[in-house]
């Protein structure tokens, strides 16, 4: 930690010890309550901002680890189902893991419904957690053997804590929870959730399962809330409908809104001054103030995307790192290493020169449009294959059908790579996993994250990145370095990915396929936008993949760039293969003069 920081991290803990001194129990009992919502904000902040999940039932988690407490202190030891479990306290324990195993398990189960279908989106799951919570209160409030009605349950307090106890116990809790959230978001799993974020696609033909992360993300935050829906029930002695209440859900999100998504601290301050602030209005102004806090998140939503206080986060932490600057991240050769497919150097399992994926009469189209026609084809280890063929041939939409199983229709492709073998429809990430690696026509980058970080995670391929290690160095094959070198990455290993120009993001995208090592690597017209000179350079790297074992099929329009490279030509026209064999045959022949002047194909 910075000498700043760590001056900074004193000055507010001394601010935070001397506080409640100079207030009541009022505000002593206020504060507490804001730390709690902040808990809650920077949850929220994690799942929505860095995860991209949109949680808009939020205050379900809080309401449900709020009412597991306000169940086992007073309906369910009333029946007697609950009674002396280690004494007093243990009641309130067992409230509290039930509430947390609760939240966490519907959590899941929520997650897994809205995320998991391949035609799920955001949409999903706005309108499922929004619906969810809003049954939620409806059946509370409609069933008064839940402890529903007007008052809800109340008078359980903790015992033996006074609200000076609590402000401590709650800012103990609120720095746990943001030094662990900064810790994980600046982590390298933190790049993977930003990935997600940003481009969950193209994160899953790097080998992650984005809906996994997602889903993971999604449920440590409904556990984190109804850890604080427990405290704040264990504090107040109320539990009622409002704690799980739309109105609370709203607030959550104008706390995270106004405060900054992605920022962490910016939702926690976001949270405590405006529930401070909201405690003091509702007083007197109850119905005003949700038009003012509903207004503020249409207004900052629309107007300020990066927050009121986001902004004024990002330019602490610039004068910050003006002193002390960050650490970038070092994008270096990695040494070979003996268990892993190493694309620089023979690779030992290299099968020799045999097929490694085998496409058979393979039939695939948009609706009535069939856009592949019963396609056959061979891919082989250690040749350098190129696809060609006119606009609209089908080059993209094989790319897709081969790389993504569950796209498949008729016809089948076997991957015979060695490890796991792959069912007949895998996922992207497992063919990704399988060491297939692709590089889209249209460059598919991650707009947060800087070259370096991109290639960290394209290097990992699937494996789970450290929660709280913080690698700064990426380390890559030296082909990945000559990539980077040619296509002008060097010296911007700390540029995000949104700075880029489209030629500087194509020579990223071709970097991390091969960052990836892969056994089979597939690329959409990888010259598009160099210049002859870099053609040369990249067609070079190329044949250095091939020379070293790795199948490369390449997708191109440069005539004379595939005659100059490749081993075997496959020329597709109308969804159908209509050439296969060696460059010179290949430019010689009819057919292929006949697809690409317009004429009809026999
Ligand atoms: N999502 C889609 N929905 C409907 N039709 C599509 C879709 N994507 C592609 N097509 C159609 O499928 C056909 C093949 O497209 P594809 O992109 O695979 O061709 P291509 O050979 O890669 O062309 P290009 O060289 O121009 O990239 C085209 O007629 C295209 O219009």
């Amino acid at each position: 930690m910075s000498r700043s920081v760590t001056a900074a991290a004193a000055a507010i803990a001394v601010v935070v010890l001397v506080t409640p001194f100079l207030s009541g129990t009022y505000y002593q009992q206020l504060l507490a309550q804001a730390f709690l919502y902040a808990i809650v904000a920077v949850s929220l902040d994690f799942v929505w901002g860095y995860a991209g999940v949109p949680d808009l039932g939020h205050a379900l988690w809080f309401g449900i680890g709020a009412l597991s407490v306000g169940h086992t202190t007073t309906v369910l030891s009333d029946v007697g189902l609950v009674t002396e479990v280690h004494g007093s306290a243990g009641r309130y324990l067992v409230g509290v893991v039930i509430g947390v195993v609760t939240a966490t398990v519907l959590a899941a189960i929520v997650a897994r419904l809205c995320l998991s279908s391949r035609r799920s989106n955001d949409f999903y799951i706005v309108v499922v957690t929004l619906a969810l919570a809003t049954a939620a209160v409806t059946v509370y409030d409609q069933t008064p053997g839940l402890g529903g009605g007007e008052n809800g349950l109340f008078g359980f307090n903790l015992p033996g804590v006074s609200s000076l106890g609590w402000y401590y116990i709650t800012a103990a809790m609120l720095a746990v929870t943001v030094a662990v959230a900064l810790v994980v978001v600046r982590s390298d799993f933190g790049l993977l959730m930003r990935a997600v974020r940003d481009n969950a696609p193209r994160a899953r033909y790097l080998g992650y399962n984005d809906v996994n992360v997602k889903i993971w993300v999604f449920t440590a935050g409904a556990a984190v809330t109804a850890l604080a829906g427990a405290a704040f029930a264990m504090m107040t002695g109320v539990a009622n409908d409002g704690q799980f209440s739309f109105t609370l859900a709203t607030s959550m999100l104008v706390w995270v809104a106004v405060g900054g998504r992605a920022t962490i601290v910016g939702p926690m301050i976001g949270a405590i001054v405006m529930s401070l602030a909201g405690a003091k209005l509702n007083e007197q102004f109850p119905a005003q103030w949700t038009i003012i806090e509903g207004a503020l998140l249409i207004a900052v939503v629309v107007f300020i995307p990066g927050g009121l206080l986001g902004p004024l986060v990002r330019l602490a932490g610039r004068l910050l790192a003006h002193r002390h600057p960050p650490r970038g991240r070092v994008i270096a050769a990695a040494p070979a290493e003996p268990d892993r497919p190493a694309p620089d150097g023979p690779a030992p399992d290299a099968d020799g020169g045999g097929p490694v994926i085998r496409i058979r009469d393979l039939v695939f189209g948009y609706g009535s449009l069939r856009v592949l026609d019963g396609v056959a084809l061979d891919v082989v280890a250690g040749e350098l294959l190129c696809v060609v063929g006119p606009n609209g041939a089908g080059k993209s939409t094989l790319t897709n059908v081969i790389t993504d199983g569950r796209l498949r229709s008729r016809g089948t492709v076997e991957f015979l790579l060695p490890g796991r073998r792959l069912g007949d429809r895998p996922a992207p990430h497992e063919i990704a996993r399988a060491g297939v690696g692709r590089k889209f026509q249209i460059p598919s980058v991650f707009a947060s994250l800087t070259v370096a970080e991109a290639l960290l995670l394209a290097d990992r391929r699937g494996a789970l990145p450290s929660p709280w290690r913080r690698s700064a160095t990426v380390g890559v094959a030296p082909s990945v370095i000559d990539i980077v070198r040619i296509a002008g990455l060097a010296g911007r290993a700390d540029t995000p990915s949104a700075d880029l120009s489209h030629g500087l993001r194509q020579g990223l995208e071709v970097a991390m396929a091969v960052a990836a090592r892969p056994r089979v690597i597939i690329l959409d017209e990888p010259t598009a936008g160099l210049t002859a000179h870099e053609r040369h350079d990249i067609g070079q790297v190329l044949e250095h993949l091939r020379d070293i074992g790795i199948a490369v099929v390449l997708i191109e329009h440069d005539l004379d760039f595939v005659i100059r490279v490749s081993d075997r030509v496959v020329v597709l026209h109308g969804g159908r293969v209509i050439e296969d064999g060696p460059p010179e045959t290949v430019r010689g022949s009819d057919a292929v003069r006949s697809a690409y002047l317009g004429t009809a194909v026999r």
